[in-house]
């Protein structure tokens, strides 16, 4: 069985719907061995949807986290804020610890978490510290696209400091490695954006290329991965480039999203590189204005939960046959 825990997110936001209203009969039908979990406060999720679960009681269950006040569509509540990160604490130590081969996480609202006094500015960071991973990746793959980050939730003011040789190396080296561990990709290609307009044309629009990026790149290639950048990003999306890459680095949220998110949105999920744990997630927030319509689109839930399971099915070859 591979058994994944969908954490079903901001409690008043379009989480806990979509979790519920999944198409279970024709995802159990497609992946024969799925398992699944909804973390979450049970009487709350169960009030999401007019089907009757328990229909599906052996590939669907509840881990049953209580709320610690009413939940209501659109309203945020700071009470509410510990029982949303309960719920990745419980998905994460269960994947720990192998009874969940995955967690696939809904959408949770990180201001009101902070709004709460809990300084949380994502799962990618949450997930990193709880699991004690060394350095993680954040990566949104569509049909097609792959865009991995530099830098994740930061404010752009920070984020040329940010950079460092350190930080560049750690992330393609741990891109490179997911690729090929979870994705069957021998020698991943990996194109890599400059972090200034035109790539820093020449040094006249900032050095970080000269300084930083190229160096770093060259002591990478010397190891055996294939790099091609640091190209001016505007230009790098496009098919020319892409059609040679397995992924594309940008060097910060904004610089690459939107152009996933442009080709995807709905179709992409959120994958957490170089955790011990496999992580995906929506490519979407907490939608509050849609929350109880009946409106959101679970396109994303699903391509999560296809990542999410095949990456499980993949680890588990590796394991079979190591
Ligand atoms: N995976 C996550 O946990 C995740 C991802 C992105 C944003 N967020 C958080 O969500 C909150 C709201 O963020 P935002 O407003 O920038 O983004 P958002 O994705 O919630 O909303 C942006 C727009 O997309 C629409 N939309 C979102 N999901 C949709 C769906 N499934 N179907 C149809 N339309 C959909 C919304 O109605 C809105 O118009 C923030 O706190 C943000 O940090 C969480
Ligand atoms: N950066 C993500 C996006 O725009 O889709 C989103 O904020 C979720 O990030 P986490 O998976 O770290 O919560």
């Amino acid at each position: 069985m591979i058994k994944l825990a969908i954490t079903t997110g901001e409690p008043a936001g379009i989480g806990p719907e979509l979790s519920t209203q999944l198409p279970f009969d024709q995802l159990f039908q497609q992946y024969p061995d799925l398992h699944l979990t909804l973390v979450g406060d049970q009487s709350w999720l169960e009030a999401q949807t007019n089907e009757e679960l328990s229909a599906f009681s052996d590939r669907l269950d509840f881990h049953h986290i209580a709320l610690k006040e009413s939940a209501h569509h659109g309203q945020l509540n700071t009470a509410n804020a510990q029982y949303v990160l309960d719920t990745l604490t419980h998905a994460a130590t269960g994947c720990m610890n192998d009874h969940y081969q995955g967690m696939v996480t809904a959408p949770v609202q990180k201001s009101v978490i902070n709004d709460a006094g809990i300084p949380f500015s994502g799962h990618t960071e949450f997930l990193e510290e709880l699991t004690g991973a060394r350095k993680v990746v954040m990566m949104l793959a569509t049909e097609g696209l792959k865009v991995a980050l530099v830098t994740t939730h930061l404010p752009l003011r920070n984020v040329a400091d940010a950079i460092t040789p350190e930080l560049l190396t750690e992330i393609i080296q741990v891109t490179h490695h997911d690729l090929q561990r979870y994705f069957g990709i021998d020698q991943p290609h990996i194109y890599v954006c400059g972090l200034n307009p035109h790539a820093g044309e020449g040094g006249h629009l900032g050095m970080e290329e000269i300084t930083i990026i190229e160096p770093t790149l060259n002591a990478l290639r010397e190891t055996g991965i294939q790099l091609t950048g640091p190209l001016p990003a505007d230009t790098l999306f496009t098919d020319k480039y892409l059609k040679h890459a397995d992924t594309v680095l940008a060097m910060y949220h904004d610089q690459g999203l939107p152009v996933l998110k442009y080709k995807g949105f709905g179709n992409a999920a959120n994958i957490t590189l170089g955790l011990p744990i496999i992580r995906t997630s929506v490519d979407h927030g907490t939608a509050l204005d849609l929350a109880g319509k009946g409106l959101a689109d679970q396109g994303s839930l699903l391509t999560a939960i296809d990542y999410g399971y095949k990456m499980a099915k993949a680890r588990a070859t590796r394991r079979q046959s190591a």
